[in-house]
Order: structure tokens, then C-alpha cells, then sequence
């Protein structure tokens, strides 16, 4: 068994643990190199811009279709023919950052395309730009996929710093073939290197696990390094060491209930001090869409709709499915943009300047609705999942309108109990009910100080018994005098709040006037038919409810 004291005796030798070094900084260097290229070639790829993204395509495309080995030999062996000399550490620095970036780029791209395009959009309706939404939403949760793919990458980068060996790097595999070039003790040498790399390979491993759980967004927030390395081995009763997931999702003591009064007294105190400083006309339309055009390819969407709404003023849109309902208020908050015909809000075009004859896009459109005060509320939610129910309120306050942290929270935490959630602040989203996660995105909507607020189909995702509870905010919203266009099928909604009913059909606005005209005495027999149908599907659910 003395083969046993020799390898030990190479793995503790300097020599071997110099070269493992070099391996170590080139990898280090790579890496760092590798990931920043890698994100900005991502981005480009992603960017929509063909001459970016093609440019970038053909990059990858080289560097993972060549061998690390030429590549390796080519920046050391040819360039320096037309002048460009590197030692052999930079040149392993280059060789391998090149292709790191290449491969980065990919496991980067694969991430950010796996998280949900809907979070992108609902921050860009609250106003916040690209960079924040990359930065706070779309990568934080990018990158839990992504990092068992980069440590995977990480670990064969560290072992194929071992090429760089035939440009004579003096790293560990080429120190230990010079140790057997005088001593012929393959095993035991290539052993102790092998032990080496196993070792560093393993520390890699062990900072991907401790990095998967900082970002895993139900752990607990305050638990040590200690807790985490428990909980990893399955110890977590032995340190108490309580998971999100584990912790009860009721609140010992629930908070008080608000009246209705009280909630409209809260909200209309949030609403009174909007951070514009553009005072509202009363008199003039808060929203005006004059002749507005839109196609999605040959398929006409809107045929010059006009529409005013007068500020305070409830509008309901109603209308059959594909009749162009939701992409109304897309419009208005330019999250897509009008082919003809004009739209302004509050006086002013949200992310567009006048240019010859028709409207063309800026590239201020996040800037703009903030600053008029457009929000959003959507179908499906679109609450940002790495983040608790108060950080998503708090988000856009503090990253758009520069609000103190404590000011957003005390904010976030009054409107959580305008919409009767107070005791879900710490919760991530996907613990809520969809009543609860609606009700946190009318929240979040509203802590931007809004001045028109914008409803798609708010509780259509919602089981009947959810839909209520919804409801119930937007009415408050309503007492409180919010500017608000509500694309709905909930009649009873339309004609309790609503000041106005528009009735679209096939991209027209085919009637409009109170609920009572349009709902309960209908003129047009496209409003007659659509009110049947959906009479007709009530009563069925009713049926089957009762049931
Ligand atoms: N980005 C898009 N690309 C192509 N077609 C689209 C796009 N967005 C919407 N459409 C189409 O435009 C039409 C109108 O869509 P829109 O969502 O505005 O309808 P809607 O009245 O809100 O319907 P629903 O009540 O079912 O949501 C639909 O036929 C839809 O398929």
C-alpha cells in the first residue's frame, strides 16, 4: 500500500499545486471574461436588431464549431504572422474566454427565453425601462436555470485548461507529465493530479449549491450559511431551520378589515398626490383615441375606433372574444403600437412624437407612461415570481419614481390593506389564490400613483367565488375617482360602476351610452345577439353553481 503515501505525497507536492493554480486563474479569468461577453451576445441575439443578432449567430456558431485545441494554437501559432504575439497564459486567457462566450451565450439566452415574457410587459407598463426589468426580473429568475448549466460549463472549462498544455502553459496536467517524464510513476502522479482537479471541481460544485439557494426564492431570507448547508443535507429539524414553503401561509392574528369607506379614504389619499406635476384638465378628455387603425398581418383588428374618456370617468368594454378588446388597451399604454390614427393621454402621446402625416414610436415609451400615469392590470396577473407580495408592490416606486425604500414600503404595506392582503406582505406570489394575486396586481398597479388605470378582463382567469373580491377593489377604485377603461364580461360590474358601456364587435365600437341603454335596452342586434349569449352562458353557470 505504499502507492497510497506516494500519491499523497504528489498531492501536497508545490509543484503540482502551482500548475493547479494556473489552471485556476486561467479558468477564473475565462469565466469572468466569458460571462460578461456571453450576456452581451445573448442580449444582442435576443435584441430583434437582424444585423446584431446575426453577427452574433455567426460567432457562436464558429466558436462552438471549432475545436478549443486550434483555436488555441491558431491565436499563439498564426496571428502572430500578421503581428498580434501573446505570451501562452494570455493567449489561454483569450482562447478560452472566446469560446466560454460563445457557450455562455447560449446557456444565458436559453434563460432569459424560459421566464415569462408577461412579467417583461407587466414592468413595462409600470414604467420601468429594459435595463431594470433585465436586472431586477427577468435575469434574478434567469438565473436559476441558467446556473447548473454554467457550473456544468465552469467544470469543463477547468479541465480543458489542460489543452493549453501544447502552447506550453505550465498548468497542472503539463507539470505532472513533466514529473512522469523523470520518474515513469504514471499512476500515482496522474493519480494525485487527478485528486486535484477532483477537489476544485468539487468546490465549484459546492458554490453552485450555495448559489442555487441564495436564489431559490422560497428560502428563508434570513438563514445562515450554517442552516443552508443543514437544510442541504436534509438537517433542517436539527438547526430549526424553517423554509418558506414550511412556514404557515395564515397569519397568527389576521389583520383588521377596513370599511369601504375607509379603503376609498386611503386610496383616494395615494391617488391625490400623482407624481406628474401636469395638472388634469376636467374639462377635456383624459383619453382620447381618434381614428385608430390596427392589423395584426391581413387580419384588421380596430377600424377607426374614436373613443373619449373623461377623467374619473368608469368606462366598460364589452364585446365578444377576437372583437379587439384587449388590444384597445394595449394600445393606449403602447405596449403595441397603432398603424394609423392618434392617441393621447392626459394631452400627450405615450411613447410616440409626431412625424409626417402619422405617430412614430420613441424609444421614451416607459418614460412616458410613467410620467403621464398609465397602469395596467392584466389577465393573467403577471406578478413578478421572484419577488414577495410587497417587494412587487414597492418595485416600481422605488426603481421609477426614486421613492425612499421605507416611504414604498409603508405605501405598499396601505395598500395591501385597501385590498385586504396585509397579512400576505412577505408571501411569494405563487402562494396566493388568483383572487389574491389579482388583488396584489391592482396594488402594484396602483402604487405608481396612477391616473388611468387599464383592466383586461381582471377576473376572467378567476374561479367564480374569486371574482368577487376583485370586484370589490375596483369598485373602491371607482368611489375613489379613478379614470378606469375595464375590458369585462361581468355585467353586473358594468352596470353598478360603470358610467359607460362600449359595445365592440369585429374592431368597431358598435354602441355606446349608459348600461342602461346599452345593456338593458340595446339598440344595435350585434348587442342584442352578444347579451343572449353571455345571458345564456350566466345562466348556465348559474345552473351548474347551484348544482
Ligand atoms: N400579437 C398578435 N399577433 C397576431 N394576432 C394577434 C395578436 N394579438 C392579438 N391578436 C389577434 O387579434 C384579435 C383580437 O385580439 P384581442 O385580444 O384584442 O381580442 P379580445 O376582444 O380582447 O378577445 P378576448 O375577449 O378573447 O380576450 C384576435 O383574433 C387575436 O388572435
Amino acid at each position: 500500500m505504499h502507492w497510497i503515501g506516494e500519491v499523497l505525497g504528489y498531492f501536497t507536492s508545490a509543484f503540482l499545486w502551482k500548475g493547479a493554480l494556473l489552471a485556476l486563474q486561467i479558468t477564473v479569468c475565462a469565466l469572468f471574461l466569458g460571462l460578461i461577453f456571453g450576456l452581451l451576445i445573448a442580449l444582442a441575439r435576443l435584441s430583434g436588431n437582424l444585423l446584431l443578432s446575426g453577427v452574433t449567430w455567426v460567432y457562436v456558431w464558429l466558436l462552438r464549431g471549432t475545436p478549443q485545441l486550434l483555436q488555441l494554437v491558431f491565436i499563439f501559432d498564426a496571428l502572430p504572422a500578421i503581428g498580434l504575439k501573446f505570451n501562452s497564459f494570455t493567449t489561454a486567457v483569450i482562447a478560452f474566454s472566446m469560446t466560454e462566450a460563445a457557450y455562455a451565450a447560449e446557456i444565458i439566452r436559453g434563460g432569459i427565453l424560459s421566464v415569462n415574457r408577461d412579467q417583461a410587459i407587466a414592468a413595462s407598463s409600470l414604467g420601468m425601462s429594459r435595463g431594470q426589468t433585465l436586472r431586477r426580473i427577468v435575469l434574478p429568475q434567469a438565473l436559476r436555470s441558467i446556473l447548473p448549466a454554467l457550473a456544468g460549463q465552469s467544470i469543463t472549462l477547468l479541465k480543458m485548461t489542460s489543452v493549453a498544455s501544447v502552447i506550453f502553459v505550465n498548468e497542472l496536467t503539463f507539470r505532472s507529465q513533466q514529473i512522469v517524464g523523470q520518474t515513469f510513476e504514471f499512476f500515482t502522479v496522474f493519480a494525485a493530479a487527478g485528486l486535484i482537479y477532483l477537489l476544485m471541481t468539487s468546490l465549484i460544485s459546492l458554490g453552485q449549491a450555495y448559489l442555487e439557494y441564495r436564489m431559490d426564492p422560497d428560502r428563508d431570507r434570513n438563514s445562515s450559511l450554517l442552516s443552508l448547508l443543514c437544510t442541504r443535507l436534509g438537517f433542517a429539524k436539527l438547526v430549526g431551520t424553517k423554509t418558506e414553503a414550511t412556514k404557515p401561509a395564515v397569519p397568527a392574528k389576521p389583520p383588521a378589515k377596513l370599511s369601504p369607506e375607509e379603503r376609498t379614504a386611503i386610496v383616494q389619499r395615494i391617488l391625490s398626490t400623482h407624481h406628474s406635476r401636469e395638472p388634469v384638465d376636467p374639462d377635456a378628455p383624459f383619453v382620447r383615441c381618434q381614428k385608430l387603425w390596427k392589423s395584426y398581418g391581413d387580419r384588421e383588428i380596430l377600424k377607426a375606433i374614436y373613443l373619449d374618456v373623461q377623467p374619473g370617468e368608469v368606462v366598460a368594454v364589452l364585446g365578444p372574444s377576437g372583437s379587439g378588446k384587449s388590444t384597445l388597451l394595449r394600445l393606449i399604454t403602447h405596449i403595441e403600437s397603432i398603424d394609423d390614427g392618434e392617441i393621447t393621454v392626459g394631452g400627450r402621446y405615450v411613447g410616440y412624437a409626431k412625424g409626417v402625416g402619422k405617430l412614430v414610436p420613441t424609444r421614451h415609451v416607459e418614460r412616458d407612461r410613467a410620467q403621464i400615469g398609465v397602469s395596467m392590470v392584466f389577465q393573467n396577473f403577471n406578478l413578478f415570481a421572484n419577488l414577495t407580495v410587497l417587494e412587487n408592490i414597492m418595485e416600481a416606486p422605488i426603481r421609477v419614481h426614486g421613492v425612499a425604500p421605507e416611504e414604498a414600503e409603508a405605501l405598499a404595506r396601505d395598500l395591501l390593506a385597501v385590498v385586504g392582503l396585509s397579512g400576505h406582505a412577505d408571501h411569494l406570489p405563487h402562494r396566493l389564490s388568483g383572487g389574491q394575486q389579482q388583488r396584489v396586481g391592482i396594488a402594484r398597479a396602483l402604487a405608481i400613483r396612477p391616473r388611468l388605470m387599464l383592466f383586461d378582463e381582471p377576473t376572467s382567469a378567476l374561479d367564480p367565488e374569486l371574482v368577487g373580491e376583485v370586484l370589490s377593489v375596483m369598485r373602491t377604485l371607482a368611489d375613489a375617482g379613478m379614470t378606469m377603461i375595464v375590458v369585462t364580461h361581468e355585467m353586473d360590474f358594468a352596470r353598478e360602476v360603470a358610467d359607460r358601456v362600449v359595445f365592440f364587435d369585429e374592431g368597431e365600437i358598435v354602441e355606446q351610452g349608459t348600461p342602461a341603454e346599452v345593456i338593458d335596452n340595446p339598440q344595435k342586434a350585434r348587442t342584442r345577439a352578444f347579451l343572449r349569449r353571455l345571458g345564456g352562458k350566466e345562466a348556465d353557470a348559474q345552473t351548474e353553481a347551484d348544482a
